[in-house]
């Protein structure tokens, strides 16, 4: 019988750089989990005779932009202790590389922005029979498979709790090293045992959305009501070039979860966080937007009220409150799309579970 080894060799990330867009699903003999490749980029470990593995499931997905490699190495050294049984969990874990073609290149993606085209976003109808028309390009196609998998997973562990962080690394310097984007979730409390959790990892900025959005954090929070964030690490890095020093307590804190450690959100002290709530969403609408700051001004950088933010048309763009903080700046996104984020402080005290 082929060992572990055999079938995935030299390890899961190479296999899934070598077959960029599909791989044949095939089952790896395991001796501790069930372990199941899906697709490339696509492996699924449960706990053999676990009862354990109905009370909590997770998703750990990486690489939604290829060039953000510290989660990808962090969801790579797990697999391999996982696939090599040096590693002893009792939840199942669904990992994703998202988009390997894109990790294959150093972009952020190859045709279209993979976090832009979930809840249903890649496909779109012929506006007279309603009929889905063909995928328009590969990323629309992977996040359609990427919605079948999350799905096929929370549904073979049907009474467990969800969760789903989406590991990410940011384009710009950040006042806040790491953040997080906490998801539209329509009125519903937020959850203090998941800020406990990302504090853990090092993550104590909040970013609230505050309407749905087309990420993969907003699907999987949204169709399967997962804990879900977009967890971001630090600045996008090459392959080689992170401090892994940095990011070693947010991988210890995945792999804590996936041995079983509790989190006890009674623990949540508001001085602990930063949270913000977002004041505007700056979408652009014209090839002549262009940021009036400039690359090296870090995310959570606050504007004065009048200071200018942005310039399209000819027209400025300015902040409309004193200490409206810059997120997410990228004046290279498709006419459309999000181009700033300005966030502004916020108190949840009276929405908190
Ligand atoms: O640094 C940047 O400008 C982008 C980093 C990144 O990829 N962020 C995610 C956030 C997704 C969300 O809003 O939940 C993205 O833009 O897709
Ligand atoms: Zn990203």
């Amino acid at each position: 019988m082929a060992t572990t080894f055999d079938l995935i060799s030299p390890d899961f990330l190479t296999i899934t750089r070598n077959n960029e867009w599909h791989l044949d699903a095939f089952n790896v003999p395991n001796e501790l989990y069930n372990v199941q490749v899906w697709d490339t980029g696509v492996i699924y470990f449960s706990p053999k005779n676990n009862a354990s593995e109905q009370e909590q499931a997770f998703v750990f997905s990486s690489a939604i932009h290829g060039n953000e490699t510290a989660p990808i190495e962090i969801c790579t050294d797990i697999i391999n202790d996982l696939v090599s049984n040096t590693l002893a969990i009792k939840h199942p874990v669904l990992f994703i590389y998202g988009n390997p073609a894109a990790i294959n290149i150093s972009e952020r993606f190859v045709e279209e922005n993979l976090n832009r085209l979930f809840s249903g976003r890649h496909t779109k109808a012929d506006p007279e029979s309603n009929a889905a028309l063909p995928f328009e390009n590969k990323e629309c196609e992977r996040a359609a498979k990427l919605e079948e998998y999350v799905t096929r997973f929370f549904e073979l562990h049907p009474q467990a709790e969800r969760t789903h962080y989406d590991l990410h690394t940011a384009i710009r310097d950040s006042a806040h090293e790491k953040f997080a984007v906490y998801p539209f979730i329509h009125g519903k409390p937020w959850k203090k045992q998941q800020f406990e959790i990302l504090r853990a990892m090092g993550v104590t900025t909040f970013l609230l959305m505050e309407k749905a959005a087309t990420t993969f954090s907003y699907y999987s929070s949204n169709e399967h009501k997962a804990n879900s964030f977009t967890v971001e690490l630090g600045k996008v890095r090459p392959f080689g070039e992170n401090d892994q020093t940095k990011f070693a307590s947010a991988k210890q804190t995945l792999i804590n979860l996936l041995k079983g450690t509790h989190f006890d959100g009674e623990s949540f002290d508001a001085t602990n966080y930063q949270i913000m709530t977002v004041f505007r969403e700056i979408n652009k609408t014209d090839e002549s937007f262009e940021l009036s700051f400039a690359d090296n001004v870090a995310n959570f950088t606050e504007f004065k009220k009048g200071q200018e933010l942005a310039k399209e048309k000819g027209e400025a763009i300015v902040a409309n409150e004193d200490g409206e903080a810059i997120v997410f700046p990228n004046a290279h996104v498709a006419i459309g799309q999000r181009a700033l984020l300005t966030v502004l402080p916020t108190d949840i005290s009276n929405n908190l579970v």
